[in-house]
């Protein structure tokens, strides 16, 4: 850089934005292999080009080794208590789901005024920033499907009943099944606010609770039922709507994929699961690793544009340098 004089720390001051006060939020639980699906959200979520940070909650068994990966991909790693539920002897449709009540742990994360949740084996292929600028007081989501066996322990599968096609069958006025369950959403994607007083609340509530079959997807519905308010499925394609549902789903149109079937975790795909030798499946999950791949879709530090930047970045560094006043050149610091 020959007559060039660059003062690095001006030319970082000015690539680093005011933090939005908004942030896309993950959950990764154990070091297992779920962080694969944390650095394609991050890949993923930069393609597209989003304004927004992606903050990961992490539990304290992820190794560092993990937290280290998603640093150097740009993310905000945060580190979160678990949530457990009380005591019980219920028999979860999962049985890791009991960690997931420790997704509440986000209603902590008050420095943002607003979080997209996204879960890790979810992938957005459009940008959806828009979502961040939904009216504040409700409780967006998806709606989810009780069509997969996942759901074999509720009246409504037992009587056919989803709130997809609630006219298909229609719930029977018999006394003892009560009213038709309101809707309900899928807890892979939301949009809130977070708010202590709600953090607190959603805290009280669950020591009370006893515990359900979909964990803190359920006890989520519960507590945020009056406000919640279904946003399309194109923000969050739960997968099984493909053959359960398919004259709901326009593909060319999906923006969010949420990976929750059987088998469609793309970075564990066997493609042997039921519905997973699917031609629109093997497309999504091909998708998904296209972007995994993507080299070019790594994180680059400020610091490393301006000090070497490609010919791509050139421009970001020339405009920088003029906006920047006139400067010695400040080498980083060794790293011995
Ligand atoms: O071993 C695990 C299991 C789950 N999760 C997190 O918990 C979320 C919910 O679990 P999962 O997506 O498997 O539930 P599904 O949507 O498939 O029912 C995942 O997306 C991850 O963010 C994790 O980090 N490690
Ligand atoms: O802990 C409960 C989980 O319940 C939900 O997953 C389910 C649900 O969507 C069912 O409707 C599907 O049939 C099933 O495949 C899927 O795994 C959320 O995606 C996940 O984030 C988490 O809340
Ligand atoms: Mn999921």
């Amino acid at each position: 850089m020959a007559g060039e004089i660059v003062d690095k720390t001006a030319l970082l001051g000015k690539v680093k934005q005011a933090p939005p006060r908004a942030a896309f939020v993950t959950f990764l639980a154990g070091n297992g292999d779920y962080v694969n699906g944390v650095v394609g959200l991050a890949k993923g979520l930069r393609k597209v080009r989003s304004a927004y940070p992606l903050v990961v909650a992490v539990l304290p068994d992820v190794p560092e080794s993990h937290r280290r990966l998603l640093v150097s991909q740009g993310c905000i790693v945060r580190e979160i208590e678990p949530v457990y539920p009380p005591e019980n002897q219920i028999q979860f449709a999962m049985a890791y789901y009991v960690i997931n009540y420790s997704k509440l742990r986000i209603w902590e994360f008050v420095e943002y005024k607003k979080i997209v949740y996204l879960d890790a084996d979810i992938q957005v292929y459009e940008n959806i920033d828009r979502l961040f600028d939904l009216p504040d007081g409700h409780f967006y989501a998806v709606m989810d499907c009780f069509c997969e066996k996942t759901w074999s322990h509720t009246p409504q599968f037992k009587i056919g009943y989803c709130q997809q096609c609630p006219d298909k069958v229609s719930w029977p006025a018999a006394a003892d099944l009560g009213p038709p369950p309101s809707l309900y959403f899928n807890a892979g994607m939301f949009v809130h606010e977070p708010n202590i007083g709600t953090y607190e609340s959603l805290l009280a509530t669950l020591e009370i609770t006893p515990p359900t079959p979909f964990a803190e997807q359920d006890f989520l519905n519960m507590f945020f039922k009056d406000i919640y308010k279904p946003i399309p499925l194109i923000y969050n394609l739960v997968l099984a709507m493909l053959w359960r549902h398919p004259e709901k789903v326009e593909l060319e149109k999906v923006q969010v994929v949420h990976y929750c079937a059987a088998g469609s975790k793309p970075w564990r795909y066997t493609g042997k699961e039921a519905n997973m030798d699917r031609e629109d499946i093997k497309m999504l999950v091909q998708k998904w690793w296209e972007i995994y791949n993507d080299k070019s879709l790594d994180y680059k530090s400020p610091a490393s544009i301006i000090a070497a930047p490609t010919a791509a970045e050139q421009p970001l560094r020339d405009a920088l340098s003029k906006a920047g006043a006139a400067a010695k050149y400040v080498a980083a610091p060794s790293a011995a």
